[in-house]
């Protein structure tokens, strides 16, 4: 099932810094309104044929901190090279005695931790008002298909790895890990699982009409054990390439069978779930407004002066 479009992005995080088990194309480096994104965009084949676009958030020698990663322009180019699917990776720590270090996790809840320091929406500064809904940060069609095929991909790769869902992911500003005090809190909040990235990507993907999943992977405990140290970034990448390994894996498995489903059902939205989710959202009438940057991101309402 070869297309020559690139429906499906991939976002890696910390210790995924790549899709190497796919064949490698080229590279892209769109310049977007937003400046450019994390890493040159690699685009790469799966098996089939059909094309998957990577960018590795913290850029790949990772050398961006949580609180300036260019999310807009990460979102913004996906975008623009036809992206409608993004599956998005993340190491979290547990806050659930249950969850364990090498577990993966999709999400479904956020809680917002960050400072107000990171842009988080494509409107700033346009003069156009725009409330996207964002009760369910995570498309629900996408998680739901999600559940099985990541379940599948793990069980085929024979390290028996666990899969955990409907969990409440707490995403704080970092860069410095939690006290205890704030790991219990978040505990107490109904936290699960807590890491530094899933925002604002997830509010961005949403105003882009991107349907967007986190596979979250579990790294550490964080800090609200008693009797146990707090959370360290030597333990943290003690199991990083491990679960890189997997996620790569994962990445490839479950990209061929989401084309696949997409392409064998012509009334299927698992690409296209988010289409049309900002019309409404808009408190002017779009066409009126000319503005180069949402032209950029939502060509579907908006065009450049
Ligand atoms: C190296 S641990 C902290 C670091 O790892 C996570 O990054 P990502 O979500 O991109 O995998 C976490 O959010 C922090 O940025
Ligand atoms: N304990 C933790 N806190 C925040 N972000 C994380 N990423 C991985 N582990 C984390």
């Amino acid at each position: 099932m070869a297309t020559d479009k690139v429906l499906v992005g991939v976002i890696g995080g910390s210790g995924l810094y790549n899709l190497d088990n796919l064949t490698f194309i080229k590279h892209v480096n769109p310049e977007t309104p937003w400046g450019f994104p994390s890493s040159p965009i690699a685009i790469s084949s799966l098996p089939s044929g059909a094309l998957v676009a990577f960018v590795a958030r913290h850029g790949v020698g990772h050398t961006i901190s949580p609180s300036t990663i260019p999310a807009r322009a990460n979102i913004a180019a996906l975008k623009s090279l036809g992206v409608s699917t993004i599956l998005a990776f993340s190491a979290v720590g547990s806050l659930r005695e249950e969850i364990a270090p090498g577990d993966f996790i999709l999400p479904s809840q956020l809680i917002d931790r960050t400072k107000g320091v990171r842009p988080t929406s494509f409107f700033d500064d346009t003069g156009v008002v725009a409330h996207a809904g964002f009760g369910d940060p995570y498309s629900k069609g996408l998680g739901r298909w999600l559940e099985g095929a990541v379940k599948e991909a793990l069980e085929n790769e024979g390290r028996g790895t666990k899969l955990w869902t409907e969990k409440t992911l707490v995403v704080m500003e970092g860069p410095q890990f939690s006290t205890r005090a704030e790991s219990l809190m978040y505990r107490m909040w109904g936290g699960d699982l807590i890491g530094m990235t899933a925002l604002p990507e997830a509010k961005l993907a949403r105003e882009a009409e991107i349907s967007f999943a986190l596979i979250a992977t579990a790294t550490d405990y964080d800090a609200w054990r008693p009797h146990e140290a707090g959370v360290t970034a030597a333990e943290v990448g003690a199991i990083l390439k491990q679960n890189a390994d997997t996620s790569r894996h994962v990445a490839a498995h479950v990209i061929e069978r989401l084309l696949g489903a997409a392409q064998a059902d012509s009334t299927s939205t698992l690409l296209t779930e988010e289409k049309g989710c900002m019309q409404f959202a808009l408190m002017a009438p779009p066409l009126s407004v000319k503005n180069a940057a949402l032209a950029y991101v939502l060509p579907e309402y908006f065009s450049a002066p």
